[in-house]
């Protein structure tokens, strides 16, 4: 099956509204509409900037994509400062990231936490960008296979095969999220390959071949080919790059970026 390649932006806590306008002005302004027949770009900025940028990528007719960086487990009520799934839907949202290693570990988000907000993301037309990884001493112990098939476990918990086809999953070792220390390719490959297999018993293989698989950790144009060269590597989830139109724009052309 053929999985198109997504290269997510996740925007984290930077850029304003009006800064947020002015990113996808010039990354829509740089790419063209083969960029967009190759590749599917998308940008997942702060809930506060998501207003605006529906505005632009309706109003102009864009072909980049968003979504949120979290969402609520709940639907709606008296939960303070919460957003909910439907909220996003409203505001024309494609993805949201769920589980972010930030969420998992500045909020105490634990895999009950994330499987609720995968159902949550499923009913309101969500599609969720499920993040896993191990931290650096699961990684030394050689943990790291099994840690993140468990998170995956975890957040899949009464997911039906067809909404799990849809899913995408973000590998994302958590030592090398903003520390510039990038997984190898065969790194990568290791453990998104393993989340296929995971897929593939937990599923099928069909549902096991739709999946997208992301990794993500300082990922940047001079390393993305030899990752995207992976089998099992569909695209990439890109924080600290992702901030900067014209470096984006070269990870959105990854096939020209030597590996
Ligand atoms: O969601 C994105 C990841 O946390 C990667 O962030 P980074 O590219 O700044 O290392």
């Amino acid at each position: 099956m053929e999985r198109k390649p997504l290269i997510a932006g996740n925007w984290k806590m930077n850029l304003n509204h009006l800064e947020a306008i002015a990113t996808v002005q010039k990354l829509a302004f740089a790419l063209n509409d083969k960029d967009f027949d190759r590749v599917e770009v998308a940008v997942l900025p702060p809930y506060t900037d998501l207003r605006s940028v529906q505005t632009l990528v309706d109003g102009d007719k864009l072909r980049i994509v968003y979504g949120a960086q979290d969402l609520s487990a709940f639907d709606g009520g008296a939960y303070t400062g919460e957003v909910s799934g439907a909220m996003l839907a409203k505001l024309g949202c494609t993805f949201v990231t769920i589980g972010h290693s930030e969420r998992r570990q500045y909020h105490r988000e634990d895999d009950a936490l994330v499987n609720a907000k995968v159902r949550a993301a499923y009913r309101h037309s969500l599609t969720p960008i499920l993040c896993v990884g191990e931290g650096l001493e699961v990684r030394q112990a050689g943990g790291h296979v099994a840690h993140s098939v468990a998170q995956l476990d975890g957040a899949l918990r009464e997911v039906p095969a067809e909404q799990a086809a849809s899913i995408v999953l973000a590998y994302e070792p958590v030592w090398a999220i903003g520390t510039g220390e990038v997984a190898t390719p065969a790194d990568a490959q290791e453990v998104c390959g393993a989340l296929r297999a995971r897929l593939a018993e937990l599923y099928d293989g069909e549902v096991a071949a739709a999946v997208r698989i992301l990794y993500g950790g300082s990922v940047k144009s001079d390393n993305i080919a030899g990752i995207m060269a992976q089998p099992d590597v569909d695209g990439a989830l890109v924080g600290g790059a992702s901030l900067d139109p014209g470096e984006f724009v070269k990870l959105c052309r990854f096939s020209e970026m030597s590996g």
